[in-house]
């Protein structure tokens, strides 16, 4: 049903737009299809928000569609799921293509070359359409729209046009480059202006939103502000097009209360689990996606290091790395696995006993009580990525421990360190400081491993997700 202005009467007036749905579609033996909320930050944040209003979210299942198949819209806690459909051929070209192979890259400093194919961008165009034209139905008259990432860049203008009456909000969650790399891309003035239709751009870090309106200067000859940007504060704009598109640095968080509390209800199972591993001295854990990006190989390099410089002990050592797998067809992430599991073999088959090999790694999804159980089992946790918008981990790693031990290791290279200057941190560029960082986190006194986790902690419980998501939507109400 459509409201006089053609717009639909009884829409959301609150909309989310992202890649994917907060559920997963699993398909049962028996054929069926079932719905399953997924972990995360972002449904967890905006939850009460979509409860509160009449809340939408727009985006794809995580799986291919079926020719002629209607895509189901379930309805979880009170919240309107609009599936958007991607065919075999688009998850290829969109998905695993322009998004993460060429615009992954581009975004983290090019640790691989990005791929530039027109066939790609084409299938890019024809999905942010599609995401465009979904949010337009699902939306009411004058409803706020947030949409989110790197996959969905076009989607802000192509959604103004075809709804004026729209306050849309973008927030990017990978590094925004600076305007040298970015201008590699043969789409890059319709990429900024893609970014330009929404009302309000978001980036974790100032550095971001400053190379952005450097782009919009440069690329698109727009007048923009030249003052510094600061964290939730300290705006800066782009004129364009006739409208004021404000831009700003939200560093996103966790919901640090419930990680908190659940982490602490799981310390049985950390024990056992250090008793599992025969109860090493020292006990460090990676938790990534199984990505370049995230500096898995470094860890291993260094660890492998410090056993041979008799800097760490490897049979009073044990490294835990839990990689879930992502993007598992794409080129780059079929190498950086190999890689890994190379390591690892190479590892343990030089410092270990069959018994006990020193480095224990597992490639698939990881029950979230268990992994809160391993954040509170581990000794040192190691975050070492070469580039990384944020990085999630680090901050549930120390919601966790608010019995204040543990130590965490953490890549300068990370939007996190901006905020978590008491951590270990880390140059994952430079071999030396990587084992010294490491070795220090392992071995210093109890004491000053203590104090920096009381800052940290209280960082993270005072920084967390509803600020996160109140701070960007009260700027986008035009409230800050
Ligand atoms: O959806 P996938 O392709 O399986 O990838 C998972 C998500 O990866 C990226 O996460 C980023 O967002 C985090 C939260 O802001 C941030 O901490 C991290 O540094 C980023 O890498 C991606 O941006 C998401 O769109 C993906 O869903
Ligand atoms: N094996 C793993 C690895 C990560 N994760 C979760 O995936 C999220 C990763 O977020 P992040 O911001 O650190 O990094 P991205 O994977 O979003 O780039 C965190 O919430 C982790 O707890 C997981 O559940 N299991």
């Amino acid at each position: 049903m459509s409201a006089p202005g053609g717009h639909p009467a009884a829409g959301a007036d609150f909309v989310v737009v992202a890649n994917r749905l907060p559920v997963d579609k699993r398909i049962l033996p028996d054929g069926t299809n079932i719905w399953k909320r997924a972990p995360g930050g972002l449904v967890t944040a905006l939850t009460p928000t979509l409860a509160t209003h009449s809340g939408a979210w727009v985006g794809w299942s995580g799986r291919p569609s079926t020719p002629g198949e209607p895509e189901d819209a379930p309805d979880i806690e009170g919240i309107d799921l609009h599936p958007v459909s991607l065919s075999a051929d688009e998850v290829a070209d969109y998905y695993e293509g322009f998004s993460n192979a060429t615009l992954w890259p581009l975004y983290h400093d090019l640790l691989v070359k990005p791929v530039f194919r027109h066939d790609w961008w084409d299938a890019y165009v024809r999905v942010n359409r599609r995401f465009a034209e979904k949010t337009s139905e699902a939306a009411a008259e004058g409803a706020t729209v947030w949409v989110h990432d790197y996959q969905l860049q076009l989607v802000p203008a192509m959604l103004r046009e075809l709804r004026p009456d729209l306050r849309i909000g973008f927030f990017l969650h990978i590094p925004f480059p600076p305007p040298e790399l970015f201008s590699q891309l043969p789409w890059r003035t319709e990429l900024a202006e893609g970014l330009l239709g929404a009302d309000l751009l978001g980036f974790h870090l100032p550095g971001g939103a400053e190379n952005f309106l450097t782009l919009a200067r440069r690329v698109l000859d727009a007048e923009t502000s030249r003052g510094p940007i600061g964290a939730r504060e300290c705006f800066g704009t782009v004129e364009y097009d006739g409208r004021t598109v404000t831009v700003g640095s939200f560093p996103i968080s966790i919901d640090s209360a419930n990680v908190a509390a659940e982490a602490a209800s799981a310390q049985e199972r950390a024990s056992q689990i250090r008793a599992e591993l025969g109860d090493p001295e020292v006990l460090l854990l990676g938790v990534d996606r199984l990505d370049y990006t995230k500096g898995i190989d470094i860890r291993l390099a260094g660890l492998e290091r410090l056993f041979a410089d008799g800097r760490l002990d490897p049979a009073k050592t044990v490294m835990v790395q839990l990689a879930s797998p992502s993007r598992e067809r794409v080129d780059s992430y079929i190498e950086i696995r190999n890689r890994i599991e190379q390591m690892v073999g190479h590892i343990n088959g030089k410092y270990g006993t069959v018994a006990r090999p020193p480095v224990r790694y597992l490639l698939q999804p990881v029950p979230r009580d268990e992994l809160l159980a391993y954040f509170r089992a581990a000794d040192v946790m190691l975050v070492t990525p070469l580039r990384d918008g944020m990085n999630l981990v680090a901050k549930e790693y120390l919601a966790s421990r608010d019995d204040l031990g543990g130590a965490l290791v953490l890549s300068e290279f990370t939007g996190a360190a901006a905020e978590l200057s008491e951590a270990y941190l880390l140059n994952p560029y430079d071999d030396s400081n990587v084992d010294d960082v490491i070795e220090a986190a392992a071995t210093d006194p109890a004491d000053d491993r203590r104090a920096r986790m009381r800052v940290l902690h209280d960082q993270v419980m005072t920084n967390d997700v509803e600020l996160w998501a109140g701070s960007f939507l009260r700027t986008l109400a035009g409230d800050a």
